[in-house]
Order: structure tokens, then sequence, then C-alpha cells
């Protein structure tokens, strides 16, 4: 029976660059996962696509999916619903693709709950004084909010032990490679795949 796929979830303190980093794993052409892509009640930004970026949803509409059960996990995060479609994600899975979650940390104890064998990987900044500054560069919050947001990413951060892997976010693309490097890794370990070295042996 062909293997199922790797649930991979990324998660992090806001700020730390969890979207940064997986647009850029998805834009490089030897990505094999495939993204589960979310649904949120917020307003699309200049230049989001509706069924690319996000689904965008009325609130009325995203209870619904709540009631129906149609939704993996879900959190409310700075005013605005977001949740993955659990349909999607246990279809790609049968079909025995890797599914590529990039959520906030309540949703991720979620699906921990609910995937307790997925691979969970938490991105963190090289520093606290390096986040506050990221989340001040990307120029999209008041000072009040950012300093909120801090004390809440203190707390997010002391969450680091519930995950399988700590990724450093000190370069992008360092980072991106670490995470790759990681599901090979999985990969290898959870299907005990016989390395072709060995066979190779057993030919000589
Ligand atoms: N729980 C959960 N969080 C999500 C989901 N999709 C995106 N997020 C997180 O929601 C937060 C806000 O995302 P967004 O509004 O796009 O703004 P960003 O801060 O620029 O990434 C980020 O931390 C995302 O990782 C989801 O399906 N579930
Ligand atoms: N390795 C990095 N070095 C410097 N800046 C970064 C790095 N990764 C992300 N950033 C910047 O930090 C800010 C927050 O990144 P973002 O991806 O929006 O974070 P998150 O999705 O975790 O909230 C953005 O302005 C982004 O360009």
């Amino acid at each position: 029976m062909k293997e199922k796929g790797l649930l991979i979830v990324l998660s992090g303190p806001s700020g730390v660059g969890k979207g940064t980093v997986r647009k850029e794993i998805f834009s490089q052409p030897d990505t094999s996962f495939e993204y589960s892509i979310s649904m949120t009640t917020r307003a699309p930004r200049d230049g989001e696509v509706n069924g690319v970026d996000y689904f965008f949803k009325s609130r009325e509409e995203f209870e619904a999916l709540i009631e129906q059960e149609k939704l993996l996990e879900y959190a409310e995060f700075v005013g605005n619903y977001y949740g993955t479609p659990v349909d999607y994600v246990k279809e790609t899975l049968e079909k025995g693709k890797d599914v590529f979650l990039e959520i906030e940390v309540q949703g991720a104890r979620q699906v921990r709950k609910k995937f307790p064998d997925g691979l969970f990987i938490f991105l963190v900044p090289p520093s606290l004084s390096e986040l506050k500054n990221r989340i001040v560069t990307r120029g999209t919050e008041t000072e009040d909010v950012i300093n909120n947001r801090m004390s809440v990413a203190k707390e997010e951060i002391e969450m680091m032990n519930l995950y399988d892997y700590v990724v450093e976010n000190d370069q992008i693309d360092l980072a991106c490679e670490r995470i790759k490097a990681i599901v090979v890794a999985e990969h290898c370990r959870r299907e005990r795949v016989e390395p072709r070295y060995i066979k190779m042996l057993e030919v000589e």
C-alpha cells in the first residue's frame, strides 16, 4: 500500500517570517509539498487573489463552516477568523502527498491533537529585538499593537517545546533549506527507506 503523505505544520510567533518563508519554499521548483490554502474572514490585501492566497469568506460563511465541521482547526487572530479546510487536507494526504500548513500557534495546537503524527516545525527569530524590528519594519501595526504582539510573542515562544523541530529564521534561504532537510530526514526515518547503498552492497 502506498504510504500516506506527511502533514507538515509551520508555526511560530507573529512577525517571525512564517509567510515569507512559506512563499519562498513554494516558489522553488523542487518543492513537492501541497500548500493548503486557508479560509479567512480578513479582507483581501492589494494583489491577493481568492482561491490562491486565501479563500475569503464572510463571518457568517465562516461560522457555517465551523458548524458543519469543515475545518481541521481554526483560530481568531487580530479580530479575524483563519482556518484549514479539513477535506482538502485529508484527501491530499490520502493520495500520498505531503500537505504543508502555515498557521499561527493556537491552530497548530489543535492540529497536534488531531494529527499527533504530523511534523511540527516552530520558526524562531534570532532574538526578541530582531522580532520587534521585523514587526516594526512590516509597518502594518501601531505602537500599542506592536507592544501587545511582543508580549504575546513571548508566550508563543514558550510553547516551542510542543514542536518536533525549532528552526531559526536568521536568513530566509537558510530557514527554507533547514525546513526542506527536516522533511527529507523525517520521511527516511518514518518510512525506514532501505537506503539504495544497502542494495548496492548486496549486489557486489
Ligand atoms: N490557525 C490558523 N492560522 C492561520 C491560517 N492561515 C493563516 N494563518 C495565520 O494567521 C496569521 C495572520 O495571517 P495574515 O492575515 O495573512 O497576515 P500576516 O501576519 O501578514 O501573515 C499568520 O500568523 C498566519 O500564519 C489558518 O488556516 N489557521
Ligand atoms: N530572515 C529574515 N530576515 C529579515 N527579515 C525577514 C526575514 N524573514 C521575514 N522577514 C520580514 O519580517 C516581516 C514579517 O514577516 P512575515 O512573513 O509577515 O511574518 P509572519 O507570517 O510570521 O507574521 C516581513 O516584513 C518580512 O519581510
